[in-house]
């Protein structure tokens, strides 16, 4: 573990007994320890130890390591799908410390909370392409989150927000009617991260969000991500293998190595003091994580990403009103090109 940065509290990500009164992370965990197998102390296998965290609403928290470091699991298990799915042998359960999400503690889950956890809280692991219904079309699959909740929700406003969901992840508007079997891992991929979204998450856990995703769509889910964050607040958990990647969006990390957590803190913090090897790698690796995003954000799928942060399901008052205030802004632009004498009379007032 490193000596360097593990003890000191950071706003962000930390460890937040410092914290001021009155905050109220989003994701908290302490000393949080990840296991696989049956759930009897001794015959357990731990793949993670140690992890306290604090994400404050509107946070980002990178989550880094080499493969089999114990990041996957980390997330599955603070994404809640582990809690839902615990009977399952392959899904990893808490085995030590604390976790709450969403304000929903996630050892003693009531069935109220495993409801909210689905509709507050959206995971994107490297599989969930390949975990889409292949008897649905990707429409119905990027609406199934809210309509297995509620049958009843409006279906134009539900197929509505699947298309801007669908134009911001830059697939083609002609993909809601196919079925997935039929598209590419990397668009499959994409359409998992629409259906991620779909339920407008106050948290949001990626697991190598660009993985399989071609160069020229990258941008358009990592502006995704930036923009929720900063416009909606989501708080985000990005989870990466690459330092480049969560770069991108933060600079707080939490870098897993053999199943600990050997360092915590600012990207640059953490590197410039590292005495680790396994840190002092990722520092020599930097230059390359430094790369630009080979791809760029085409003009429409920026204006589709937009739509999206502006909110799926508009309220059609607020619409109104921001549409009035839109109308009067352009005939005072027209008044003003006609007349400069009001634009003056209007700076000096
Ligand atoms: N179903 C499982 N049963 C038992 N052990 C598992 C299972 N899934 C993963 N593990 C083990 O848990 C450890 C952590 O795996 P995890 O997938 O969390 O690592 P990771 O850092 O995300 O790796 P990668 O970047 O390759 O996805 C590994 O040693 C792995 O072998």
């Amino acid at each position: 573990m490193s000596s360097t940065k593990i003890d000191e509290p950071h706003v962000g990500a930390h460890p937040a007994d410092e914290q001021p009164a009155g905050f109220k992370p989003v994701v908290r965990t302490r000393d949080l320890s990840i296991s696989f197998g049956p759930h009897l102390a001794a015959d357990d296998r731990r793949v993670l130890s140690g992890v306290s965290i604090d994400l404050p609403r509107g946070g980002i928290l990178g989550v880094v390591g080499a493969s089999g470091s114990g990041k996957s699991s980390l997330g599955r298990v603070l994404s809640g799908r582990a809690m839902l799915r615990e009977k399952e042998v392959d899904w990893p359960w808490i085995s030590g410390g604390n976790a709450e999400v969403a304000g929903i503690d996630l050892r003693k889950p009531t069935r109220d909370d495993q409801r909210r956890l689905t509709l507050d809280v959206g995971y994107l692991a490297p599989e969930s392409g390949d975990r889409l219904r292949n008897d649905l079309t990707v429409a119905e699959n990027i609406a199934e989150p809210v309509l297995s909740r509620d049958r009843d929700f409006d279906r134009r406003a539900l197929g509505r927000a699947a298309a801007l969901l669908i134009d911001a992840v830059d697939l083609e508007l002609g993909t809601l009617n196919r079925f997935p079997f039929e598209l590419s891992r990397g668009q499959r991929q994409r359409v998992a991260f629409a259906q991620a979204l779909i339920i407008e998450p106050r948290v949001l856990i990626v697991d190598e969000p660009t993985q399989g995703v071609d160069i020229f769509a990258q941008p358009a889910i990592m502006s995704l991500l930036e923009r929720l964050n900063r416009v909606r607040q989501m708080s985000v958990i990005v989870i990466s293998n690459e330092l480049a990647t969560v770069e991108r969006l933060t600079q707080d990390m939490l870098v897993c190595h053999r199943g600990f957590v050997i360092a915590q803190g600012n990207i640059e913090e953490v590197l410039c003091d590292a005495t680790d090897p396994y840190l002092v790698r990722m520092r020599e690796a930097r230059d390359y994580a430094r790369t630009p995003l080979p791809g760029t954000l085409t003009k429409d799928t920026d204006a589709a990403v937009d739509r999206v942060v502006r909110g799926l399901f508009p309220d059609p008052e607020a619409d109104a009103e921001e549409a009035r205030l839109e109308a009067e802004k352009a005939e005072r632009a027209k008044l003003i090109e006609s007349r400069p004498e009001f634009d003056r009379f209007n700076k000096e007032k």
